[in-house]
């Protein structure tokens, strides 16, 4: 578990970016912060892992401050995937999965060995290990990134907008790959968004801020969904613009199916009609579980 406790953050040039932030980040779940440009996301997320320091307040992981720990122990303890993938181009694939392992005295051997068995976690053909960065891909690039990230095997995974730079397609399927692996490996995931899409499919918690780190809304995406907080709340996921207020057109598609469509009229899919080959609800809304697991050190 991490916890924020009344965190501020004022940066040396006097701009305010998180002002009092009080957040529980429960173990072994994934909780999006999501939030326009500057509402302080990313500075929390570095919080987590002392690549900032907060100015006052204090955050705990597992109960203890992470003040007291020293910041590159720290670090190489967290996993951390970014927008660009933050590879060094001129290693390769392999390599550039094995840094940390390689910095906390893994041999080479045996940290290379991880590193394809890592390929094989995120879905990387092992034949592209000896490929540098800009020989793969964008979405290849970001599947090495998550994979250097849980190259410590960590408990805490911090993911700051990671498939932002990537093309729509292949953002859906890297996000599918997130649930994939969570319902597997079970980390504390903090996952940093300025989409609300993404955040509702990837979020067991989701958490929406307005400038300054200003928590408007906390919860699972159902909840927020069914009861936007304000009208900020409304207006981010489009309740406002009736892109969450859906009705069945008496437009048929195959067989018995309906189309689906948004307050506009437009479709937004198609929906068996009741009676129909599908049930309506017969899947809960996360179809996704996360595993219990209680092999790993810690809790958090
Ligand atoms: N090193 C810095 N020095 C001064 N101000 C900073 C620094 N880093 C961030 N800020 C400011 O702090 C505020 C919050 O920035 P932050 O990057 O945390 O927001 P964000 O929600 O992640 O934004 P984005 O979605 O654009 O990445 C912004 O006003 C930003 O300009």
């Amino acid at each position: 578990m991490i916890e924020f406790r009344g965190v501020s953050k004022t940066y040396p040039d006097g701009t305010l970016a998180v002002a009092d932030f009080s957040l529980v980040i429960p173990a072994r779940q994934i909780t999006v912060l999501v939030g326009s440009s500057g509402s302080g996301k990313t500075t929390l997320m570095r919080m987590i892992n002392r690549m900032v320091d907060p100015s006052s307040g204090s955050i705990e992981i597992d109960g203890q401050d992470v003040s007291g720990i020293e910041p590159v122990k720290l670090r190489r303890s967290i996993g951390y995937v970014m927008q660009n993938s933050g590879l060094l181009p001129h290693r390769t694939v392999a390599d550039n999965i094995a840094t940390v392992p390689r910095l906390t005295g893994v041999s080479k051997a045996a940290a290379r060995a991880r590193a394809l068995e890592l390929m094989d976690v995120v879905g990387l053909q092992r034949s592209l290990a000896d490929r540098y960065p800009h020989q793969l891909s964008g979405g290849q690039q970001q599947r090495v990134g998550v994979a250097r990230g849980l190259a410590v095997d960590p408990n805490i995974l911090l993911m700051d907008e990671p498939f932002s730079a990537v093309d729509p397609i292949v953002r859906d399927e890297l996000q599918q790959e997130v649930l994939r692996l969570q319902a597997e490996l079970a980390k504390t995931i903090v996952f940093v968004s300025h989409d609300i899409d993404e955040a509702f499919l990837l979020g067991d918690q989701v958490v929406v801020l307005e400038q300054g780190g200003r928590i408007v809304q906390q919860g699972a995406p159902e909840q927020i969904l069914a009861n936007p907080a304000n009208d900020f709340v409304a207006s981010f996921i489009g309740a406002d613009r009736g892109k969450r207020r859906l009705t069945v057109s008496d437009t048929v598609a195959q067989g018995d199916d309906r189309l689906l469509v948004d307050a506009g009229g437009y479709p937004v899919g198609v929906i068996a009609a009741p009676g129909g080959k599908l049930a309506i609800g017969n899947a809960s809304p996360k179809s996704r579980s996360v595993s219990n697991k209680t092999d790993q050190a810690g809790d958090a």
